[in-house]
């Protein structure tokens, strides 16, 4: 299982995602991202190639979807906080879009 991310860990994993659109959340150790997509048919699809690795890696997303848009959240239930795995799903999801 992972671990959640250390002071000394998370920075190098977590700073270029907080400058490529991902936040932290407040009041949780979670990161979020909103994407938006031109059609429904896009963020759906993009959604189906997200939950191909994140079933791959058992490691899921809290997200909703409002036509175009999607609002992701990534934390990890199993150890209360942020672990690589949030990481390794953001620049996944990242990269598929
Ligand atoms: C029992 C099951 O394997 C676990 O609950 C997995 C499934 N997917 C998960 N996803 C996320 N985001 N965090 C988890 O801790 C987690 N744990």
């Amino acid at each position: 299982m992972s671990e959640r991310l250390s002071e000394e860990t998370r920075g190098p994993l977590l700073d270029p995602l907080l400058a490529n659109g991902w936040t932290m959340v407040q009041g949780r150790d979670a990161i979020t991202k909103t994407y938006s997509f031109d059609t429904f048919v896009e963020a759906i699809g993009w959604m189906m190639r997200v939950a191909i690795w994140a079933e791959k890696w058992n490691h899921h997303p809290e997200w909703s979807n409002v036509y175009g848009k999607v609002v992701v959240v990534l934390t990890t239930h199993d150890v209360g906080g942020l672990s690589s795995l949030d990481a390794k799903l953001a620049r996944k999801m990242d990269s598929l879009c």
